[in-house]
């Protein structure tokens, strides 16, 4: 990659449509439009373009009998590398014993290390949910518990559990969210028992622990189901409850006893023990 690139920026004063034609036969980059102003930046010399275009213009207004202006202004702009710049945009995040981190970052040796690179599924801990289910999850899940992670979405929630020592399931209804935490198992070194694409229905056994953090709505709509996962003496850790739906999604599961409320920003994160 070169240290610069130059811009030419072209505004005919008409037929707009032959330009953007005319530059992109000339042109092999990409030409962006903004506000009728054509935009073309390339690492090699723009010269012979503009010298092409300020011919075309010319004939065109010969053949035409009409004036057609343009005006081009040329730039040389220094060359970002984008590829660091977003990488550095992502930081790496401590909760509690948990650092979460991508996997281009050094791990901490005193932590519970978790890597997760950006990717489409939901879940890089940065969430205020994600957030209160890690930090949550830390005091209920021990060696041995069994843990069911409903909406697993990038396996974050799964993963921390494993890193404490659980024997963990776990689903999201979106193909492309358990196709991620599956990946992201194995960045980890990992291994959960069961994944699958679907909900809490499909469960066969009951947990010590479940987890689910969704939305409001779909909570109370898997209030049963998600009741019924957890064992005896077991708890539910429920996140995604925006606080003006803290009440009700209480009030749905007040057949639980409320253990813990934990709030960041807007948002709550519920501890629930099915008695
Ligand atoms: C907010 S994300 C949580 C991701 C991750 N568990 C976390 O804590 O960061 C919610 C996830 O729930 C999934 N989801 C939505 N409705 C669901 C349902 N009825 N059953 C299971 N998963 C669902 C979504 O596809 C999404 O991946």
């Amino acid at each position: 990659m070169n240290k610069t690139y130059n811009e030419l920026h072209i505004t005919p004063s008409g037929e707009y449509p032959l330009f953007l034609d005319m530059i992109m036969s000339l042109n092999d980059e990409a030409v962006e439009e903004l506000n009728g102003t054509l935009i073309v930046r390339s690492e090699e010399d723009l010269s012979m373009l503009r010298f092409g275009i300020e011919t075309f213009a010319e004939e065109l207004s010969k053949l035409l009998r009409k004036t057609i202006h343009v005006d081009i202004a040329q730039y040389v702009k220094e060359n970002e590398d984008w590829i660091a710049n977003y990488r550095n945009s992502i930081q790496p995040l401590h909760v509690g014993d948990f650092y979460i981190r991508p996997s281009w970052i050094p791990q901490e040796n005193n932590k519970k290390n978790i890597i997760i690179d950006p990717a489409l599924a939901f879940g890089s801990g940065h969430h205020e949910t994600t957030y209160g289910c890690l930090l949550l999850l830390q005091k209920y899940v021990k060696e041995g518990t069994r843990l069911l992670d409903v909406g697993c979405g990038s396996g974050i929630l799964s993963i921390a559990a494993r890193k404490c020592g659980a024997i963990v399931d776990l689903c999201d209804t979106d193909e492309q969210a358990t196709h991620s935490a599956k990946e992201n198992f194995e960045l980890n070194d990992e291994v959960y028992e069961t994944l699958w694409t679907g909900s809490v229905q499909k469960r066969t056994g009951e947990y010590d622990v479940v987890i689910a953090n969704i939305i409001a709505d779909v909570l109370i709509m898997l209030s049963s189901d998600l009741k019924q996962a957890v064992k005896e003496g077991g708890y539910l850790i429920l996140s995604g409850i925006l606080d003006k739906y803290v009440d009700k999604v209480e009030n749905k599961f007040s057949s639980m006893t409320l253990v813990e409320r934990f709030q960041k920003e807007e948002w709550f994160t519920l501890v629930l023990k099915r008695n």
